[in-house]
């Protein structure tokens, strides 16, 4: 077994978590697709197709892929598990005490695969077959969920993210996706691949209330040499960005966090929507977003885990001092400014670094890539044009849980 342990965003990628969505996307609908933050229905059977082709990619550059689904049902192998897990995804709060039960002893039958298949996909009414003296059967239409889905599993770079030697299990803003922390903490508790490896968990495993503290994976560049770069958007917020960098100070993994503010926009919800990294001195940019102005602060802390923290100025300056480089080779996003708009809003600045300078991104984006070509990136295409629909790219669909540092 090798480490856990992710030294950078460019260093070769060695092994990694995705998501081949399944089950929730046959429950997205026009009515509900919104609220699950999906912008449209999507054709099954292609995403799953698109899937395939992204994880055959990264195998052909030698990256290890895990599948979550294959890591929740090998994690409900394990008594304690299972146990907890039904205990806290089908809570007598969530559904009052007679259904919770009676949905509880149903699926407590069920074997491991078609278990984490309701899990991450969902279960209606319809689709429940018990009937249950609960008042909650009476009052809901059959398309009603039990279990609402979780389509956004397929952005398995949000729900947790490492940094360095260990990783944050992230306390999610939107409701949508919080009960998906839950999967993650048990698969890092229990999972023969993570339980006892010796890595840190640095900040979201308890199951407690985090309040306004939230953290998504997408917002957390590790831009290597013991700096980690977080962007304070839509979803993470000044307070989850203070509780984490703690814990990295306290357990001496980083030396310097610097933090952007971004608008709190959909088409820029998280920093990697908006700005990646592709090779040390290289990064992708939405310029319309990632201006000059963005307040930024560098957090600075010692063992005792105490924050300190600084007004930074221009953030292409504080990231060339955090990396010893310069000047930052930023390319921006492709095309005039309706294409270039189009683009971002497409993921063209979210692409995914298997190793310097070779990323992974989406085909359609041709603008972009074209620039990335000139800049001496070599594009690994993928489609996505169903995948696309939930609004993120190739490094959205990733956790990396290996790579090298630069
Ligand atoms: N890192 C990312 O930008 N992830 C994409 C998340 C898309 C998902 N539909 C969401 O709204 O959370």
């Amino acid at each position: 077994m090798n480490k856990l342990y992710v030294g950078s965003e460019v260093g070769q990628l060695r092994r990694v978590i995705i998501h081949r969505p399944e089950r929730a996307l046959t429950h997205l609908t026009p009515s509900n697709c919104h609220e699950l933050l999906f912008d449209d229905v999507l054709a099954v059977k292609r995403a799953g197709e698109e899937h395939d082709i992204f994880a055959n990619t990264l195998r052909e550059q030698g990256v290890e892929v895990l599948l979550l689904h294959d890591l929740l049902s090998e994690t409900l192998s394990v008594p304690e598990a299972r146990e907890w897990l039904l205990t806290s995804q089908i809570s007598d709060f969530r559904l009052g005490g007679v259904l919770a039960n009676d949905v509880r002893c149903f699926l407590a039958d069920l074997p491991n695969q078609e278990l984490a298949s309701i899990l991450l996909g969902g279960l209606s009414y319809g689709e429940l077959p018990v009937q249950s003296s609960s008042m909650m059967q009476g009052v809901h239409e059959r398309t009603d969920f039990v279990i609402e889905p979780l389509p956004n599993h397929l952005f398995t770079r949000d729900t947790s993210c490492w940094i360095y030697g260990g990783v944050s299990i992230n306390p999610m803003a939107k409701p949508a996706r919080q009960r998906e922390t839950n999967h993650l903490r048990a698969i890092y508790r229990w999972h023969p691949s993570f339980a006892g490896q010796g890595f840190i968990k640095y900040f979201g495993d308890e199951e407690r209330n985090y309040e306004n503290s939230t953290i998504e994976g997408g917002d957390v560049l590790v831009i290597g040499r013991g700096a980690v770069l977080i962007g304070m958007s839509e979803r993470t917020t000044p307070q989850g960005v203070e509780q984490l960098a703690s814990s990295l100070f306290k357990r001496d993994e980083v030396n310097q966090i610097i933090a952007m503010q971004l608008p709190k926009h959909r088409s820029c919800m998280h920093l990697d929507t908006v700005m990646t990294h592709m090779r040390e001195d290289t990064f992708s940019v939405y310029p319309e977003v990632v201006r000059k102005d963005v307040q930024c602060w560098r957090l600075t802390g010692d063992e005792s885990g105490q924050v300190d923290v600084k007004e930074a100025g221009y953030f292409v300056t504080a990231i060339e001092e955090a990396l010893d480089v310069g000047p930052l080779n930023l390319i921006t996003t492709g095309g005039d400014s309706f294409e270039s708009e189009r683009e971002q809003w497409n993921d063209a600045n979210n692409v995914l670094t298997v190793k310097p300078g070779v990323v992974i991104g989406y085909e359609r984006n041709v603008y972009t890539n074209e620039k990335y070509d000139k800049a001496g990136i070599t594009v690994l295409p993928i489609p996505g044009n169903e995948l696309g629909r939930g609004r993120g790219g190739a490094r959205c669909m990733s956790c990396p849980i290996e790579r090298d540092g630069i």
